[in-house]
């Protein structure tokens, strides 16, 4: 799915300029991209932070999590990344450098992968203000071989069994209602039609799915 940021963003025209992976001082560092909860939540410790996008991918929630926004009974909906040779997914890099690569990587094997069901892939991530400087990251990525993935749904399918869900980590609706925050403060050039279609699917069925004064407690 074509989206403009894509085209706006996309780097000059230039033999394609060589990635940072790491940075000199500490070849240790390294980047950790998030484009789901880890936009609002990282919950690691990290010396620098980027907001920006990778090309070639969709963001879709087609994650199931039995753990942090769902349960066995009802699995919540959680997002995970398409391969898409027209997508681009906004997101925010975080570097970790000394000590604090091997924490985050112990605490995000266990959040992302045992508990979630994610794999680790590189990818490139353009930084919002330099996207003319590229850098390597760790993305966490929910691949249709892992037993939580639940695949595509019609958005409205997706915002109904988001507006049903809880988990460990709090309500379903809260995840998606943050990242679209984040994509807010990202500014009008990024742009996630699945996001948006899913917040409005919500926003047309919450008032009849439940009161307003129970709609305010589901947050
Ligand atoms: N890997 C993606 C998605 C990660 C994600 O949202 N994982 C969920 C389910 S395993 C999670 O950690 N949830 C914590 C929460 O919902 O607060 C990211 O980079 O943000």
């Amino acid at each position: 799915m074509k989206q403009e940021s894509a085209a706006q963003n996309t780097p000059p025209a230039s033999p394609s300029p060589s990635p940072h992976p790491q940075d000199d001082s500490d070849p240790q560092a390294l980047w950790i991209f998030g484009y789901g909860s880890l936009v609002w939540r990282p919950d690691f410790a990290y010396s620098d932070s980027r907001v920006g996008f990778v090309r070639g991918y969709s963001r879709r929630f087609w994650q199931g999590d039995t753990f942090h926004r769902g349960s066995d009974k009802m699995p919540g909906r959680v997002v995970t990344l398409l391969e898409d040779c027209e997508g681009c997914t906004w997101g925010v890099v975080y570097q970790v450098r000394g000590e604090q690569v091997n924490e985050a990587l112990k605490y995000l094997n266990v959040r992302e992968a045992v508990l979630g069901g994610y794999d680790t892939k590189e990818v490139t991530f353009y930084p919002q203000d330099s996207p003319d400087q590229p850098l390597k990251a760790l993305a966490y990525v929910a691949t249709p071989q892992n037993p939580g993935y639940l695949g595509p749904a019609p958005e409205k399918a997706i915002a109904t069994q988001i507006l049903a869900c809880r988990g460990f980590s709090g309500h379903n609706l809260e995840y998606l209602l943050r990242l679209a925050d984040f994509m807010q403060l990202c500014g009008p050039q990024a742009q996630d039609e699945h996001l948006a279609a899913i917040v409005d699917a919500v926003g047309t069925m919450l008032p009849c799915f439940c009161p307003t004064e129970q709609a305010l407690a589901l947050v």
